[in-house]
């Protein structure tokens, strides 16, 4: 599948001058995390020179939708792309079933905003085991421009997100991604997935990208909202290629950067704004997420269980109980208290500003979540079954994945 590159890789030069950019950007992300450049740097935006409007590089915007359950949000969070200030751009809805009901939803907003280059795709079609591939590939191959954004349907866009996207597509970039996060939305479970965005998930995922900065090729590319090089995609034969994958997003990345592509995280963070949000559901997301990062990268199985705060806490208390002779329960008390304030000026960087909770809801929360992530560990390498939305799936070691013939109920 991943022929020699037909396309020119970036030369020598761009590539050290992407290093250099890469060491930047993930020092300005180390720097984002110090206390007093803390609201300057993840969510400095970056303009783009729009003078020369005619060499702006055109985006096809994919957006994958099933709307069953339907989402309450959905007709808002999709009106947010109608009103992008980027200035070269088309819209492809991609709709999974004939009578989904958010095909009506698309067709109102293309009525309140003829200006907008905005067209419509319906039933997919089958090109691998991956529905959210086969739902996008009939907008893919309308495509006409020369960047493709897959952006999944709950995300709400900032009039510049866009741009702030294309910003970082600098010419040795092939993949610019954001970084998951949530909208302030009301309600425990909508707490309990910005506390989890902003803290365990943006801590792995920015010091990933800081490691790759450094040239260890490590690549953390969730594609909730992914900008890629069309031309550099087509070369393998188009997103179809990855349709084999379930994790399509992780292969994506994982194939751009093997052409000698450089990877971005873009300053904003990718606004989560889904209108339903259940405990149930979020628990069962994390567990389909876990599943698959055990089965794409197989020594996460190790390192991630080493990543988390309880368990570090409990090997960490044990070695200060034999090396320093320091109480057991003690230790693991401050080692828990120093993470979880760590984790208060995590969340608030990713934020920009104070969140929109108290400091004991953050506490509940932070509990709830750094208790949960063993359960969910376990009950992913317990039962490897993948269920999404009303499919279920198996994976093979290496991230191939199998239908698998079980009903499954809709978290
Ligand atoms: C002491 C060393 C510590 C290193 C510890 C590393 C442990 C890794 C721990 C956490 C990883 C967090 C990674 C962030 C991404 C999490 C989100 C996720 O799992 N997303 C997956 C699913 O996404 C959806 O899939 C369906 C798709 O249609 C949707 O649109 C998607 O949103 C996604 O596929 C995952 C991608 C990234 C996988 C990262 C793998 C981590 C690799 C770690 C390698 C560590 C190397 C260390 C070397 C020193
Ligand atoms: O069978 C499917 C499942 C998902 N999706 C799309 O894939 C994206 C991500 O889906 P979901 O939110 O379920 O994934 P998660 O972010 O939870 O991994 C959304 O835009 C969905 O509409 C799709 O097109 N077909």
């Amino acid at each position: 599948m991943h022929a020699p590159p037909a396309v020119a890789k970036p030369s020598e030069h761009a590539h050290k001058h992407a290093h250099k950019h890469s060491v930047d950007s993930c020092s300005t992300l180390l720097g984002s995390l110090t206390l007093d450049n803390r609201y300057r740097k993840l969510h400095r935006r970056r303009a783009l020179p729009m003078d020369g409007e005619p060499g702006v590089m055109g985006v096809s915007i994919l957006k994958p939708l099933v709307g069953t359950p339907m989402d309450p949000n959905l007709m808002t969070n999709l009106e947010t792309f109608f009103t992008l200030n980027y200035p070269k751009f088309e819209l492809l809805f991609c709709i999974q079933e004939e009578g989904d009901p958010s095909i009506m939803i698309v067709q109102q907003l293309m009525k309140k905003h003829p200006h907008v280059d905005a067209s419509y795709f319906i039933g997919g079609v089958e090109v691998g085991v991956n529905p959210k591939i086969n739902n996008m590939q009939p907008g893919y191959l309308a495509a006409k421009h020369e960047l493709v954004l897959v952006s999944d349907s709950g995300l709400l866009m900032k009039e510049d997100t866009l741009t702030d996207m294309v910003a970082h597509m600098t010419p040795d970039v092939g993949i610019v991604h954001q970084m998951p996060f949530t909208c302030d939305r009301k309600g425990w479970p909508a707490i309990l997935e910005k506390v989890y965005f902003g803290t365990s998930h943006a801590r792995m995922y920015l010091f990933l990208g800081l490691l790759d900065a450094f040239g260890l090729r490590v690549n953390c590319c969730t594609g909730m909202s992914c900008l890629m090089r069309k031309k550099v995609l087509d070369e393998d034969g188009g997103i179809s290629a990855f349709g084999v994958y379930l994790a399509e997003d992780y292969f994506f990345a994982k194939y751009i950067q093997g052409r000698g592509w450089g990877i971005r995280i873009s300053s904003q963070p990718a606004c989560q704004n889904a209108g339903t949000t259940r405990v149930k559901g979020f628990l069962s997301r994390l567990t389909r997420w876990c599943k698959l990062r055990i089965a794409m990268v197989p020594h996460t199985l190790f390192l991630e269980p080493l990543s988390e705060c309880m368990v570090l806490g409990l090997i960490a208390s044990w070695a200060g109980a034999v090396l320093l002779r320091a109480d057991y329960l003690t230790f693991f008390l401050f080692h828990t208290l120093t993470w979880s304030l760590a984790d208060w000026i995590m969340l608030n960087i990713v934020q920009n500003g104070p969140p929109p909770f108290s400091k004991f809801e953050f506490v509940i929360s932070w509990l709830f979540r750094e208790i949960s992530a063993i359960f969910i560990f376990v009950h992913a390498v317990w039962n490897p079954v993948i269920s999404w939305r009303h499919k279920s799936f198996k994976l093979r070691w290496g991230g191939i994945a199998e239908p698998v013939n079980t009903k499954v109920a809709v978290m």
